[in-house]
């Protein structure tokens, strides 16, 4: 058993596929292309990520990035052990020893001198240079980066620069068509289709609001959120309360706007 067998996922994860994101990781994953996985929070990125590694038979290395990051943190450090220096991978490093799927939840929280580090295993070289130990890591055959990325929330001083933008292949992730979304909500929360559906339809409003106040309307991860309490006993406008409209907004104003989508939705 290596390090990374640990990540290995061995039940099949419940992926519904929205559009042709399979076909397109697997035709990137043949050429061990990087991927950037667009979209908003909480409509699958992960759980299609997860699934992909399941189906691809590799280990999943995940890294949720944020600003304080440093580069140590991916690829590894000396830690003093008693008596003396010893080196302990990061896990990317992990992951590029290991042949393992590393995922960078988020990529743009990091700062510019950390996501660099990704440059040389994203093109021909596919190498990891570890400076502070002298090494140069030859990423193992099966070794592949996806990074996720939310264009939502990008402004100017966060964004991602060209050179790595265009080292990607990417597919978007849109919440799915409603039909869809009321399977996965019905599916994860366990709620009948029929009560699904008005979810759906409750969040398809919430996120006509988005531009008016809201940053992002509800999620299908909210919307699972919201089933859950509703299978537990909740009526579903309390539910909705709850899990959707009180951790998305503040406003007073965007909270009655939502009061009433949840009024004309699910009664
Ligand atoms: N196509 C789908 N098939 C199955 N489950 C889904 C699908 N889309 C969303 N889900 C459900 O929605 C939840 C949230 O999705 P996920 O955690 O993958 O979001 P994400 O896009 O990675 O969000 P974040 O950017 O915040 O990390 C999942 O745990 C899963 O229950």
């Amino acid at each position: 058993m290596t390090a990374v067998d640990s990540f290995r996922i061995e039940t099949e994860p419940y992926y519904r596929p929205v559009g042709d994101e399979v076909a397109v990781f697997e035709a990137a994953y043949q050429h061990r292309l990087p991927v950037m996985l667009k979209g908003p929070t909480g409509c699958g990125k992960t759980r299609f990520l997860e699934y992909m590694a399941w189906r691809l038979r590799r280990p999943l290395v995940t890294v949720a990035a944020h600003e304080d990051m440093t580069a140590a943190d991916m690829i590894g450090r000396f830690l003093l052990v008693p008596g003396e220096m010893a080196w302990h991978d990061g896990p990317l490093t992990l992951a590029v020893r290991g042949g393992a799927i590393c995922y960078v939840d988020e990529i743009v929280e990091a700062r510019q001198d950390t996501i660099v580090i990704i440059h040389p295993l994203t093109d021909a070289r596919r190498m990891l240079p570890l400076e502070k130990k002298n090494e140069l890591v030859a990423a193992h055959p099966d070794f592949q980066l996806t990074i996720s990325y939310n264009p939502g929330y990008q402004s100017a001083v966060k964004d991602l620069k060209e050179s790595t933008r265009q080292r990607f292949v990417a597919i978007d992730f849109g919440y799915p068509a409603p039909p869809v979304e009321a399977e996965i909500v019905a599916c994860e929360s366990g709620i009948d289709p029929g009560r699904a559906a008005t979810l759906v339809e409750f969040a398809q409003r919430s996120r006509n609001l988005r531009g008016q106040g809201l940053e992002e309307g509800a999620s299908t991860r909210m919307l699972i959120h919201a089933g859950r309490l509703m299978l537990a006993g909740l009526s579903p406008a309390a539910a909705a309360q709850a899990a959707i409209v009180l951790p998305l907004t503040d406003d007073a104003e965007l909270r009655e706007a939502l009061a009433a989508a949840i009024a004309a939705c699910l009664g």
